[in-house]
């Protein structure tokens, strides 16, 4: 049986990427392998995040019985949780579910895409600015279709400059979605827009996290 350290589970809207907007559930899993500078959920990796043991029937019960359709994987990283390949599978027999797992890009994910076609991956892509840009894996944009996506999460230009080069170097607007979205308070999205106008950034998509603007930036559970 295999068992998560879910730090929170919660249904919202899902304020980013392909299904933003959308209903989702969120299972947050605890426990990270980076340490970006603006991560808004450090919380959840500390050594002592508060979490509940569930097993993946257990999640898998949570989820039906919200009754919807669209869940995102998320945390911390959801791709180092040990037998998180079990859940991915579990969710994905489930044909009424849409399944995304929200990834930091370090994590090969050829594994997890040889186990089905059903999970959408968004992968971030580490830039200068989070600190954590050595740990990309760049193999997985060999794997990366159009179901699944890239984000940027950008918070300088000097950022924006590299989102540029590394979408163009590996044609991801041609291959997946590719999303640029601010690192929260630190850059002023006409910024990106203008960045984004002057570069002709043609198949990109500035996101806002909508979460944050609904509720309070700060609040858990949404
Ligand atoms: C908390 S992470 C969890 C999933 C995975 N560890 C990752 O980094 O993709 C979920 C998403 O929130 C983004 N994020 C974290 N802190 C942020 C911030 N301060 N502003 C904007 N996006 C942020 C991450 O870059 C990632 O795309
Ligand atoms: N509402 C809402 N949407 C989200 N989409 C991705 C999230 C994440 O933390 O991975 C997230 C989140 O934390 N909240
Ligand atoms: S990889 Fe995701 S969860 Fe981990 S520190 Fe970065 S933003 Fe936070
Ligand atoms: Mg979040």
């Amino acid at each position: 049986m295999a068992k998560f350290k879910v730090a929170e589970r919660f249904v919202s809207i899902n304020g980013e990427s392909v299904k933003a907007g959308e209903l989702a559930v969120f299972i947050r899993f605890t426990g990270c392998n980076l340490n970006c500078s603006y991560c808004d959920t450090k919380w959840a990796n500390e050594a002592d995040a508060p979490y509940e043991e569930l097993t993946d029937a257990e999640i898998y019960d949570y989820i039906k019985r919200t009754g919807v359709r669209n869940v995102t994987l998320t945390g911390g990283e959801p791709l180092i949780q040990k037998d998180i390949d079990k859940l991915l599978l579990m969710l994905a027999m489930d044909e009424e579910l849409q399944v995304e797992v929200e990834t930091n890009g370090s994590v090969d994910i050829a594994e997890f895409k040889a186990l089905t076609d059903r999970v959408a991956f968004t992968l971030d892509y580490k830039l200068p600015g989070s600190g954590m840009e050595s740990n990309m894996c760049f193999s997985n944009y060999n794997y990366i279709d159009k179901k699944d996506a890239v984000k940027f999460v950008s918070g300088s230009i000097k950022d924006l400059e590299t989102a540029r080069d590394i979408i163009h170097e590996w044609a991801l607007d041609i291959k997946s979605n590719v999303y640029i979205s601010p690192v929260y308070g630190k850059i002023n999205p006409e910024d990106i827009v203008d960045f984004m106008i002057e570069n002709e950034m043609n198949g990109v998509k500035l996101q806002l996290q909508l979460h944050k603007y609904i509720w309070d930036p700060e609040m858990r559970g949404v």
